[in-house]
């Protein structure tokens, strides 16, 4: 590995430490940083696609939405993402800062496992016309803003109708974002090592209407049929869209992955006991 992209959470005076100390160790490695950190810490600041194609390893300083950014940053290319915590959660975040440099140096001596992550691949739909396209690494939401009405979301799995939802919304996740909202609605916890989407609605009016657990491969679409003028599709939490009557949102098994290092020390079980507070070790 020759080339090191290291993506920081926005304003965080640790992050652009750290990215200093990083490239003060590593001499004989390129080191280059995201455009916020770049700019922060007057480093060459390059486009987006450029650090896509050039990194061979990707540093985190961040929570999980920082991940989640750089996780679309590197679009389709499957390099390695070193997480490391400088959020709050830090659920994908897995390594505590005190060990990054340890991390650091067995990854560059390719003494590392990568956990490989599901995607999935969403498009907006528009009077049969794609109006967005995009990569998901969490979860692909539909739900409404402020006015307290319930909206209508007609469902179909490889085009079987399922249902048409009366709720909040509609979450669509992959077994990583299974602990993210998914969790929140109701939707099951799921091994990242599963490949499936999971599908849940958001504070469904009828009871019997809990999550359920579809193949990666089956293609999910859910219309908006409802006069709603106040609904939003967000992808991953970063991208909000605004949705009209009659829109389709349709997901599906993305081909490409997100290859997370793994953290030898830390099953996924280990995180949901610490993250989750579900006990003592
Ligand atoms: N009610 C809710 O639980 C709720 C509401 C809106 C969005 N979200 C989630 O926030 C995600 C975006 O995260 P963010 O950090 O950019 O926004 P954020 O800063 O608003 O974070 C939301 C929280 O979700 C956690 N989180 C994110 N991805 C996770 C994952 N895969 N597993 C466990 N926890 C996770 C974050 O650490 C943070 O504590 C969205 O994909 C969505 O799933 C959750
Ligand atoms: N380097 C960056 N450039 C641009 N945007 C970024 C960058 N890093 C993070 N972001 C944006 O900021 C958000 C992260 O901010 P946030 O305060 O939620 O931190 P976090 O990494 O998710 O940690 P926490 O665990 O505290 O939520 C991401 O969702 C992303 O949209």
């Amino acid at each position: 590995m020759q080339t090191l992209v290291i993506v920081a959470k926005r304003d965080t005076p640790q992050a652009m430490a750290l990215a200093a100390e990083i490239r003060e160790r590593y001499p004989n490695l390129t080191v280059l940083a995201d455009r916020a950190l770049a700019h922060a810490l007057n480093w060459p600041r390059i486009e987006d696609r450029e650090l896509a194609a050039r990194a061979e390893l990707v540093v985190v300083l961040g929570g999980d939405g920082t991940l989640i950014y750089a996780a679309r940053l590197l679009g389709g290319r499957d390099v390695p993402i070193l997480g490391v915590n400088l959020g709050s959660l830090g659920f994908m975040t897995e390594v505590p800062v005190e060990e990054l440099f340890t991390r650091l140096a067995e990854v560059l001596a390719g003494n590392f496992h990568v956990d490989s992550r599901m995607k999935l691949s969403c498009r907006l739909m528009r009077g049969g016309k794609v109006l967005i396209e995009d990569e998901i690494l969490n979860d692909v939401v539909i739900n409404k803003g402020a006015l307290a009405r319930i909206a209508d979301h007609e469902t179909s799995i490889d085009g079987v109708p399922i249902t048409t939802y009366k709720a909040d919304g509609v979450i669509l996740a992959t077994p990583t974002g299974s602990t993210a909202y998914s969790l929140s609605a109701g939707g099951p916890i799921v091994h990242p090592s599963v490949d499936c989407t999971i599908l849940s609605p958001i504070c469904s009016h009828a009871l019997t209407q809990r999550s359920i657990v579809v193949p990666a491969d089956r293609t999910i679409r859910v219309t908006l049929k409802s006069e709603t003028a106040d609904t939003y599709l967000t992808l991953d939490g970063q991208t909000g869209h605004s949705l009209q009557t009659g829109d389709c949102i349709e997901v599906v098994r993305s081909p490409n992955r997100v290859e997370l290092v793994r953290n030898p020390r830390v099953a996924f079980f280990t995180i949901l006991r610490q993250k989750l507070h579900w006990g003592e070790r």
